[in-house]
């Protein structure tokens, strides 16, 4: 090959790639806004078991978190796993069952969640975050007096039922969390939280409701609930009636028409907004990358529950 030929090769090979890092550098300052507006903020994210499966999937949740801390986010990741749960308990022989989108939980089944939660699920996701510079630190309900819970029932076409070793989250000392996020650090939170009125006794907590709890005690900016539907459905299961977004006093009324895993996501988005946390989001996890779609694009992804009166809606 003669130099003149060398030169005119190279010229067309560099114009090509040029394109492609002009393209995405074009990608890189779209985000500038979004980058501007959530410098510093901070993001409750609930992470569900359904949206954990895939090790694609799990390894794009990685990064994305990775990336919202890099990017001057303060991201607090709230874990779900209640199909890891039920593995567990399939191969122990042992049974539950779920009762208003919550788990009937005895002494048996807890010792399984708190192993499964805060020794399995939480511990991977540190790993996989860690993988992005060694800034994950996993803590649970118990640690540091994070949570404290009382016992809830639920009450389904009317009637009520006993869930056992169910509880709500009804007081949060923030100052574990708020130190790591002050150190720089990825909080990663099970949701096994020590009952208030039973010394010694654990409670298993729903991770959309521990996740809402916490962001409103933090004040963060958004709750950002991943799930395993592109968002909340007026009309489930009609695939036409996907809501982009919804007033909380709208999620209210939807709340008598949901079902299942959705009531306590809802309740959850509902419960922050009304707390002060500005937005709520419902986001389909097994998107790859939501949680960069949500925050970083002028669209979002999923359904936002907002504050009924008027506020900033577009961020
Ligand atoms: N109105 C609704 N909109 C969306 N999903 C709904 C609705 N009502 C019930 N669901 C169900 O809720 C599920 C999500 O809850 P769940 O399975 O507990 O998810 P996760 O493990 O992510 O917490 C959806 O897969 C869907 O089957
Ligand atoms: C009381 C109750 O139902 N607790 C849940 C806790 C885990 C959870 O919430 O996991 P997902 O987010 O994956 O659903 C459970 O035992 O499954």
């Amino acid at each position: 090959m003669t130099q003149p030929q060398q030169q005119t090769l190279r010229g067309a090979i560099d114009a090509a790639s040029l394109r492609v890092a002009q393209q995405k550098a074009s990608t890189l300052v779209k985000a500038l806004p979004w980058l501007e507006h959530f410098r510093g903020a901070l993001v409750v994210v609930k992470y569900g078991g359904n949206a954990m499966t895939d090790d694609t999937l799990k390894a794009a949740f990685a990064e994305d978190i990775a990336f919202l801390r890099y990017a001057g986010l303060r991201p607090v990741v709230v874990h779900g796993g209640g199909p890891q749960i039920k593995s567990m308990l399939d191969r122990l022989g042992l049974e539950s069952e779920f009762r208003g989108g919550l788990r009937v939980t005895t002494p048996e089944v807890m010792d399984v969640v708190r192993m499964v939660l805060t020794g399995q699920v939480g511990r991977e996701l540190v790993g996989l975050l860690n993988q992005h510079g060694p800034v994950a630190v996993g803590l649970s309900g118990e640690d540091a007096g994070l949570f404290g819970a009382t016992r809830k029932g639920v009450t389904v076409d009317g009637e009520d039922h006993d869930l056992g070793l169910v509880g709500d989250v009804t007081e949060v000392t923030p100052g574990a969390v708020l130190d790591l996020l002050d150190a720089g650090r990825i909080p990663v939170v099970s949701t096994v939280a020590p009952d208030l009125d039973h010394e010694g006794q654990v409670l298993n907590v729903n991770a959309d409701t521990a996740a809402a709890a916490l962001a409103a005690a933090l004040g963060a900016r958004k709750l950002v609930v991943l799930t395993d539907v592109e968002g909340i459905y007026a009309d489930w299961p009609d695939r036409d009636s996907l809501l982009s977004q919804i007033r909380v006093s709208a999620a209210k009324e939807l709340l008598t028409r949901v079902e299942s895993g959705m009531i306590p996501k809802l309740e959850a988005c509902i419960r922050a907004v009304e707390s002060g946390v500005p937005q709520a989001h419902v986001v389909d996890g097994r998107q790859p990358h939501s949680v960069i779609l949500e925050i970083f694009t002028s669209e979002g992804i999923g359904t936002m529950v907002l504050p009924d009166q008027d506020g900033d809606d577009d961020e």
